[in-house]
This record gives structure tokens, sequence and C-alpha cells, in this order.
């Protein structure tokens, strides 16, 4: 019982943690309440939330400009008034004249009928943080609103916000990139986890019933020892006083026996008696006394014949009784058997159900640490594990590296080709790079088309040698489904571990930044993160056009 409370306990705070990371991103079913320009709203506040201006100290609270117009804007940016985002109110404000701007806006949210003064704006205020809703120039772009199907998708220039001071949660990073593919993900999770919970606790109250089935057999067993020991004491102290009594009764009849032949003596006497009467008148009255005598003795024998008799019968009635117990010992046994049996049966249910415990336990790991599509580890357990490592190395000063992959231009193929092959080939570079991996080294999943390796006791030269193959790899790979014939290209960022880093995320960071550069300078490449004076990073390798 003691497991099944611990594993219960496991379950619970598992699907809490699940339940937590459902409350940090917002769920779909609330934007699905919302019509899409109070989408726009929502995902503004939430983007704040995973934002922090380098001043922010020293802000009183968060002022949003908005330009341009678009029919129920202002009234649901007023509606959010009250929310607060770290302590901090917000005050809104329309902008008719651009003249005004000033530096105290802490953002300025441009609508779609204004995106073309975003350049001018980008330009003139370097301070705030600028939400266009609609696509941009990736030269001047911060934070866009894109909106695709009815759905808003939040776009980010990584190297633009960071240029401006600010620091971005690895939450908006997440929440930018695959949110409604983990989302839908984390829901298919959390039912599932629920499905567990409430069969578990079935199990535990099936459990709880037998367990008291148990303790009332064992009670009852318990009733029946103590009274059937006190039975066969019983049973002890009557065998004892039946003994005594058949001794006494075989004396009795032997004395019974011994009478009778004296009677028949004296009766032969008697007669002989009677014979010599007529002769010896004299002696008449001495033998008549004799007879009176031995008549009174004869009487004396008869009731002590008589109580004999009776006592015969009282052990005869004992015995009747004593059978009367047997016949209640013999049932009682039957009972104790039963109870036994029933014992048994309950052990062997107890046993069954910890093993399915222990089933659904496994699944359930399976579940919090692997992607679903790739059988990779999914993001959250990679940076858990990279995370060990990191601290492994901080003791025993090895080094490794990290290496971020992201396959290009991956929008395009499911357009073209539509998802399920976009899945295919996200299996194809996964297979690959598990195929390119050593035993000891971690890859993962981070979400859509990208991926994370933390190769160990590596070098940056040798990891780059590895990134050039595994570019090679995967360009050279046909990927055939049906009539479709497709061959994709990835581009890769490395980063040496630092072990000064506190967190694993710093070191994700640079190699994220070495994957943009690759991206930017042309894509199915490998770019290397160097730590020269302006913290850029530096193209090392080229690959195959
Ligand atoms: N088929 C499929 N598509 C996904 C999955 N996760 C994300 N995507 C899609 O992947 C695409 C990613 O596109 P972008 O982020 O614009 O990047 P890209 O087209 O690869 O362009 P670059 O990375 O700049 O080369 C989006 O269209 C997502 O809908 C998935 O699990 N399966």
């Amino acid at each position: 019982m003691k497991h099944t409370r611990l594993i219960l306990r496991v379950i619970i705070l598992a699907n809490l943690f699940v339940i937590n990371c459902l409350l940090i991103f917002p769920a779909n079913s609330q934007e699905a309440e919302l019509n899409l320009t109070e989408t726009k709203v929502h995902y503004t506040i939430e983007v704040v939330k995973q934002i922090r201006w380098p001043d922010e100290q020293s802000l009183p609270h968060f002022v949003i400009g908005i330009v341009g117009h678009e029919r129920g804007l202002v009234e649901a940016f007023e509606q959010r008034k009250l929310t607060r985002v770290r302590g901090k109110a917000f005050q809104i404000e329309r902008i008719d004249d651009l003249s005004i701007l000033s530096d105290r806006y802490s953002i300025i949210y441009i609508a779609r009928n204004k995106r073309s003064l975003n350049k001018q704006i980008f330009s003139q205020f370097n301070k705030a943080l600028i939400i266009v809703d609609g696509r941009v120039g990736s030269q001047e772009q911060l934070i866009n609103l894109v909106t695709d199907r009815d759905r808003v998708k939040i776009k980010l220039n990584r190297e633009n916000i960071s240029q401006r001071g600010f620091f971005i949660s690895a939450n908006l990073l997440d929440f930018a990139g695959t949110r409604e593919d983990l989302s839908d993900e984390l829901k298919h999770r959390d039912s599932r986890l629920k499905e567990l919970v409430a069969e578990v606790g079935e199990k535990e109250k099936e459990l709880g019933v037998l367990d008291q089935k148990l303790k009332e057999s064992t009670r009852l067993l318990d009733f029946e020892k103590q009274k059937l020991s006190k039975n066969n004491l019983l049973l002890e102290e009557n065998q004892a006083q039946l003994t005594q009594l058949e001794k006494e009764i075989k004396d009795s009849v032997e004395e019974i026996k011994k009478n009778e032949q004296d009677i028949a003596n004296q009766k032969k006497l008697m007669a002989q008696r009677l014979q010599e009467v007529r002769e010896k008148e004299s002696e008449v009255a001495m033998l008549q006394s004799n007879i009176d005598l031995n008549q009174q003795v004869l009487v004396q024998q008869q009731v002590r014949i008589t109580k004999q008799k009776k006592t015969i019968e009282s052990r005869d009635e004992t015995i009747v009784e004593q059978q009367g117990w047997m016949k209640v010992i013999l049932f009682v046994s039957l009972v104790f058997f039963i109870m036994i049996y029933f014992l048994l049966k309950t052990n062997r249910l107890r046993r069954k159900a910890n093993n399915e415990l222990k089933q659904l336990n496994s699944k359930l790991y399976e579940l919090a640490t692997t992607d679903g599509l790739t059988n990779l580890y999914n993001r959250r357990y990679f940076f858990e594990a990279a995370q060990k490592e990191l601290l492994r190395e901080k003791r025993t000063h090895s080094h490794s590296v990290l290496m971020m992959i992201d396959i290009d231009h991956f929008k395009n193929v499911n357009d073209t080709y539509g998802h399920p092959l976009g899945d295919q080939v996200i299996r194809v570079v996964a297979d690959i790079l598990k195929a390119s991996m050593r035993e000891y080294d971690i890859v993962g999943r981070l979400g859509g088309e990208e991926y994370a390796m933390m190769l160990m006791d590596c070098d940056i030269n040798q990891a780059t040698e590895i990134a050039v193959r595994l570019c090679k790899r995967v360009s050279e790979r046909e990927i055939a489904s049906d009539s479709i014939s497709l061959r994709v290209t990835v581009s890769i960022g490395l980063s040496p571990v630092n072990i000064e880093d506190t967190d694993i995320e710093q070191s994700i960071v640079r190699a994220d930044k070495a994957l943009y550069k690759a991206k930017s300078s042309g894509r199915n490449r490998v770019v290397t993160f160097s730590d020269d004076i302006n913290h850029e990073p530096v193209i090392e390798k080229f690959v195959y056009k």
C-alpha cells in the first residue's frame, strides 16, 4: 500500500507539472473564445510577459501607443488595462500624429493599415518594443503578429530584439515557434494522464476493498482460534472425567459380581439351615437373625447398583454432548480453510495490481520524455539531460559542443507536398541524426523542424567535421512517397559548451545565434560560434549549394 501511495503521488505531481506548462502558455481553448482582434491583443500582452526592458526598474508602468485603426482594437486594449505584468499596469494611448511620438512609449503597436510606417518608426524609436500586425522586412522586424487561416502566429527577429537590450525568455521562443503543435501534443498527453490517474484511482479502490476483507477475515480467524482452544481444554477435561468414570464402573461391576456370588452362597446356606430347622429349633432364632442380616445387605447392594446405573446413564449423556462439540470443531476448521483460500486469492490479486501499476508507470515516463513523432528526447527532457551533463563537465573538466539543426525552407515542403510528407521529412532527418550520434551523445527535437544535439568529449573542430558530414548526408538523402521524390538541406549552428555557464541555455542561445547566421548567409551550411570581441558567430565552413 505504501508503494501504491508513493506512485500515486508521483503521478499527481507529473500531472500538476503538465497543467503548469499549459498555464505558462495560455490554452488554445481561451484563444478560441476571442475574436481575431482580441487574440492579437492577447498575444501582445503575452509577449510583454516574456520580454524584459533594459531599464524596466525605472518604468512606472507600460505605455502602449497604438498607431492606425482597426475595429475594436482600442477597446480590446482598454479591456486589458487592469492586467499587471511584473507589478506594472498598462496605459493605452492612440497616436494619430507621428510627430508627437516620444521615448515614453514602452510598446508601439502598429495596426495592419499603418504597417508601411514601420520602417520610419523603427529607425526613429530605438528604445520601444515595436509590435506590427502583419509581415514586414526582416531588417526592421522586432515582433510581428501574422494571421494564418484565422490563427495568429508570433514571428520575431531575435537579433534585432537583443540589439535593443531586451531580454527574451526561452518561453517566448517556444511560444513564437511551434506553440500550436506543442499545445496540441500537451493536450493529448494531459488527457492520457487523466485517464491513467482515473485507472490508478479505480485500482486503489479495489485494493482498499480487498484490504478491508482481509482485516475482517483475520479478525474472524482470531476469534475462532480462541473458541477452538477453549473447546480443546473442555474436551481434555471431559476425557479425564470419562476415564475416571469408566474405572469406577468397572470396579462397581466387579463388586456386583462378587456380591451376586455372596448371595448365591447365602441362599445355599439358608437352604441348609432350613433343612436343619426342624432338627435344631434352638438354632432357628440365630439362623433367622442371620437371614435378616443378609437381607439388609442385599437391599444395600441393590440400592448401590441402582445408583451406579444412574451414573452410567449420566456418562452416556456426556459422551453425546462431546460428540456435538466435535461437530462444532469440524465446522470451525472448515471455515478456517475457506478463509486461508480467500487470503491467498487476495494476495494474488494484490500482486497483479502492483504489476499493472509498474507498467503504467514506465509508460508514463516514456510519454514525459519522448517526442511522439521522432522518438527523440522532447524539448523539456533534452534541456534537463543537457543541464545534468553541464554539471558533470564542471566536475570532470571535460569538453562538449552544442549543435542546433534546422531544416531549410521547411514551410515550402508543407505548403507544396502537405503535412504528412512534412512529418516524414522530420522523421528522416531525425533518423540521420540518430545514426550519426555516438552512444553517449544526447539528441532531441526542440519543436517543429528544429533539433539539438550535445556532443560529449568533443572539441569544436571534431564537432564541425561531424556537422559537415550531417549536412552532406541530409542533402544526399532522397525522400520518396508515392510519385513524389524530394531532397532537403539543413543549416547547423555550433557552440562549445562553456563550463563557466550556470545554465545550459546560455550555450544553446550561442549555438542558436550561429544557426541564425547559417540561415541568413544562405542555408545548407555550418557556422560555429566563436567568442570574438563582438560576440558574433563566425562562418567557419560552407557546404553544398
Ligand atoms: N509537417 C509538419 N510541419 C511542422 C511541424 N512543426 C512545425 N511545422 C511547420 O514548419 C514550418 C516552419 O517554417 P518556418 O519557421 O517559417 O521556417 P522554414 O520555412 O523552414 O524557413 P527557414 O527555417 O528560415 O529555412 C511551419 O510552416 C510550421 O507549420 C510538424 O511537426 N510537422
